[in-house]
């Protein structure tokens, strides 16, 4: 094979790859194994998080192997021993592994809760232990992302915002990554042009002070940037004195309305954003601009912008950068993969729990499905748990996840959905690659089915997450089960 290959196979924690050598030695490479990708706490202190980062998952998968050079590599890695770390006969099946996995997923823009599986993989446990690393790379990151900008626009109750991070996102990837995931949380354009040409986001910007400082002076500055681009004005106008600089870009969009143009608007960048744009608007209205929009930027975040909205802030669009795309109050979105049953000798499919001292980080056995009831009004009523290996009753009772003392029923009456989709079949692709701006789309429809009171910043109103009762009872009986087990283990 050629060595510009773009499979990503190595993109993985070694501890990976020694288990998938551990599993091909003790002959359990080709068990079958069901494996679920969920978070156990919604980011920024909300109570929600937008799934995202699917496509490159699928892409990652698509074009998975080993390829010749990454098997040299892989030769070369030693153990503590100092010899070879992985078997000549590992490596060579490591060069002929396809894989045969099957994969479900919820699909990118759909509102999600912790301790729901985002992504559920079965099939040969050596397969789904290999790509573990990568995916969580990139529904992590990208669902945090998309998140962040969800509650940016949110709090921007309509206004467009615009992605401005690259410069201070994290790394190249970190940056494209970044860009494609707000524009799925409802950014309306990045200024970062990759992102544009790859993904099909809308490309925007403005100027920034270093045009206005090249001249001799403001005016200058803004006349020459009109004649050059006269349908594309937005004036930064805090170079010098913010006021004076929105009196000399009315001036220059007088001229281009002269001309047959349209000044599109101006922007702040610093000091007081409320009182500036009040005043900014002021003179724009007074001067016959009132559909001249009003752009501000600088350290900009949700709760900023909502500060902003409560003073009255006569800002029409907002350019968000560093705090939007590095995720600023919480780096990483917790996201872990857990495996949640293993067929046995006999082909029948054996529930595996992880206990813990702490019951949120118990995990959750069965093969997982996600059920989202949803009431005649269109809005969301409460999302289900529920384990496919076992046939769910006429009404369903879902076991609140952090107060199992709360229940609730679902008879056939009400109307749901299941939130994971077939997406591969035995390493074939089945699903559908959704477009980009679809995403957004479902992302915002999305949000239409959930109280305000859920979605809000701070200490939100819980949305009702519960396991089915059937495997509620399971994993009660399995976590028994399994202090009983160590209890007589210390006994012996
Ligand atoms: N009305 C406002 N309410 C709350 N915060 C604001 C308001 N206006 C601006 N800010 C925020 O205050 C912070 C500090 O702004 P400050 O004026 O000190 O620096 P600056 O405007 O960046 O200065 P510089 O002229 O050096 O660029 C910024 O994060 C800005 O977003
Ligand atoms: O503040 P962010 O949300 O990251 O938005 C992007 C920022 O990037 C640009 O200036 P830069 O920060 O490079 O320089 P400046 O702050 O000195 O204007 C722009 O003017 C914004 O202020
Ligand atoms: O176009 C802009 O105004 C812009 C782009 C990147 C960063 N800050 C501002
Ligand atoms: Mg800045």
């Amino acid at each position: 094979m050629n060595a510009s290959s773009n499979s990503l196979a190595l993109l993985t924690d070694l501890y990976e790859l020694t288990m998938a050598y551990g599993y091909w030695k003790c002959g359990k490479a080709e068990q079958s194994a069901a494996f679920h990708l969920f978070f156990r706490k919604s980011p920024f202190q909300g109570g929600y998080a937008i799934a995202a980062g699917l496509e490159p998952v699928l892409e990652f998968l698509r074009s998975f192997r080993f390829e010749t050079e990454d098997i040299a590599y892989l030769a070369t890695i030693l153990g503590n021993d100092g010899r070879p770390l992985f078997d000549a006969d590992f490596l060579q099946y490591l060069a002929e592994l396809e894989l045969t996995l099957d994969l479900d997923a919820i699909p990118e823009g759909t509102v999600v809760f912790p301790h729901e599986p985002l992504l559920r993989v079965c099939g040969p446990i050596l397969q789904c232990q290999l790509i573990e690393t990568a995916m969580l790379n990139m529904i992590n990151f990208q669902s945090l992302i998309a998140t962040k900008a969800s509650r940016v626009v949110m709090a921007a109750q309509g206004d467009a915002v615009l992605e401005f991070g690259l410069r201070r996102a994290q790394g190249i990837d970190g940056g494209l990554a970044a860009s494609r995931a707000a524009y799925i949380g409802g950014c309306a354009a990045t200024s970062n042009v990759l992102a544009g040409k790859r993904f099909g986001i809308p490309v925007k910007g403005t100027h920034a002070h270093s045009w206005v400082m090249s001249f001799d002076s403001e005016p200058e500055s803004f006349a020459a940037y009109a004649d050059a681009m006269p349908n594309n004005c937005v004036f930064l106008v805090d170079t010098y004195d913010t006021l004076q600089g929105v009196r000399h870009a009315v001036e220059v969009g007088q001229r281009l309305r002269d001309a047959g143009h349209r000044m599109v608007g101006i922007r702040l960048d610093s000091g007081d954003l409320a009182w500036l744009s009040i005043e900014a608007r002021k003179i724009l209205n007074a001067a016959g601009f009132p559909d001249a929009v009003i752009v501000a930027s600088n350290d900009l975040d949700e709760r900023l912008i909502q500060s902003l909205k409560f003073q009255g802030a006569a800002i029409t669009v907002w350019g968000v950068g560093t705090k939007l795309v590095t995720a600023y109050e919480q780096p990483a979105l917790g996201g872990v993969y857990k495996l949640g049953a293993i067929k046995d000798e006999s082909e029948q499919w054996q529930p595996r729990i992880k206990v813990s001292e702490q019951l949120i980080k118990t995990s959750t056995p069965g093969i997982q499905q996600v059920r989202r009831y949803v009431g005649g009004d269109g809005m969301a009523i409460a999302d289900m748990i529920y384990n496919e290996l076992h046939p769910l009753p006429e009404t369903c009772v879902a076991v609140d996840f952090q107060d199992p003392t709360h229940r609730s029923q679902f008879d056939a009456t009400v109307a749901f959905e299941d939130l994971l989709k077939p997406m591969i079949r035995r390493g074939d692709f089945v699903g559908r690659s959704i477009p980009l701006d679809e995403i957004r789309n479902r992302a915002l429809a999305q949000l239409q089915q959930f109280d305000r009171t859920i979605l809000r910043l701070d200490h939100p109103h819980r949305y009702r997450v519960g396991l089915e009762e059937a495997l509620h009872d399971l994993k009660a009986e399995m976590v028994l089960e399994s202090r009983q087990r160590s209890k007589a283990g210390d006994e012996a």
